[in-house]
């Protein structure tokens, strides 16, 4: 049986883990091409990994992959997501937050035989959430505390002022929706976009972001209340070399792609 041809989108911290994992050896997945910015950083770094890759661009992705994993700034989602799902092709979706206004990509998904997949990325519980999803989810609340470093630059502060420099004590930043947020936050909550979606949508499913000083870790909690259950999970996620970036995150991509080809599949 021929493998799966798996591209990525992104050669940074995501990408890099997923590369190597994937070059190492996945049963039933052979890695078949890398879109990045800087090829010739690009090519240094698989010529010092050993990995034999072909560095292609966004718009010839669809020629050299069945799956393509983003992982790459959300300002690009559509460039990377229209070429290979109107070839009815799959993309797994790591910049949710740029999925949220975009459900025409969904729509396109649908049109052509294509696949968007939403890791739980660096989050957690997608099983229980989706299950419970199938019953009536009254209310899905997450708080999230970061130290302010995996916060820094967000649009959202820049633009109302913000200043989460030298903070002392934890400071409350944003109050509202899974979208507003998104949109205020693209590079930092992610994860709440993906929960939105798994659950009961961006625009019921809220969050409170705080920039912590007290803390090391990316830490997420989440309360859902439902027909069928009522539960608590929380995650502290240990920061990759992108700060903003847990880095369970690309375990995550690794674990869903072995899903894809594996003989058991556990988890919902
Ligand atoms: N769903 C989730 O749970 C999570 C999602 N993310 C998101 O995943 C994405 C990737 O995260 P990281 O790997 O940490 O980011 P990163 O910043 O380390 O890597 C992004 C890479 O994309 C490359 N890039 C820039 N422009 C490009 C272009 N035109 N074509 C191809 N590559 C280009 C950059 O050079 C960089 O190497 C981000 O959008 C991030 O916000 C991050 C953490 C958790
Ligand atoms: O959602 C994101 O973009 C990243 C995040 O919170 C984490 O890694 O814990």
């Amino acid at each position: 049986m021929c493998s799966k041809r798996i591209a990525i989108a992104g050669l940074g911290e995501i990408g890099r883990t997923v590369a190597r994992n994937l070059a190492q050896g996945m049963p039933g997945l052979v890695l078949s091409g890398i879109a990045t910015k800087d090829r010739m950083k690009a090519q240094a770094w698989l010529d010092r990994e050993s990995i034999p890759c072909p560095l292609v661009s966004l718009d010839e992705l669809p020629g050299h992959a069945d799956l393509v994993v983003e992982c790459a700034p959300a300002d690009i989602l559509d460039q990377i997501c229209r070429p290979m799902l109107s070839a009815g092709k799959q993309v797994m979706v790591l910049s949710a937050s740029a999925l949220l206004p975009r459900p025409d990509l969904v729509g396109l998904a649908r049109a052509h035989g294509g696949q968007i997949i939403v890791p739980t990325g660096a989050l957690i519980g997608f099983d229980a959430v989706s299950a419970a999803a199938e019953g009536t989810i009254h209310s899905v609340q997450m708080v999230t505390r970061k130290p302010p470093g995996g916060l820094a630059g967000a649009p959202y502060l820049v633009e109302n002022g913000i200043s989460i420099d030298g903070l002392t004590s934890a400071l409350c930043v944003f109050k509202g929706s899974a979208r507003d947020a998104a949109a205020a936050f693209p590079a930092n909550v992610n994860v709440v976009a993906a929960l939105s979606l798994a659950g009961i949508g961006p625009d019921r499913t809220t969050i409170e972001i705080w920039a912590d000083p007290a803390v090391t870790r990316n830490c997420h909690q989440i309360r859902v209340e439902s027909d069928s259950a009522s539960f608590t999970m929380s995650i502290e996620n240990i920061p990759s070399e992108n700060p903003k970036t847990g880095r369970i995150t690309a375990l995550s991509v690794i674990a869903a792609l072995r899903k894809l080809t594996s003989p058991l599949q556990v988890g919902t």
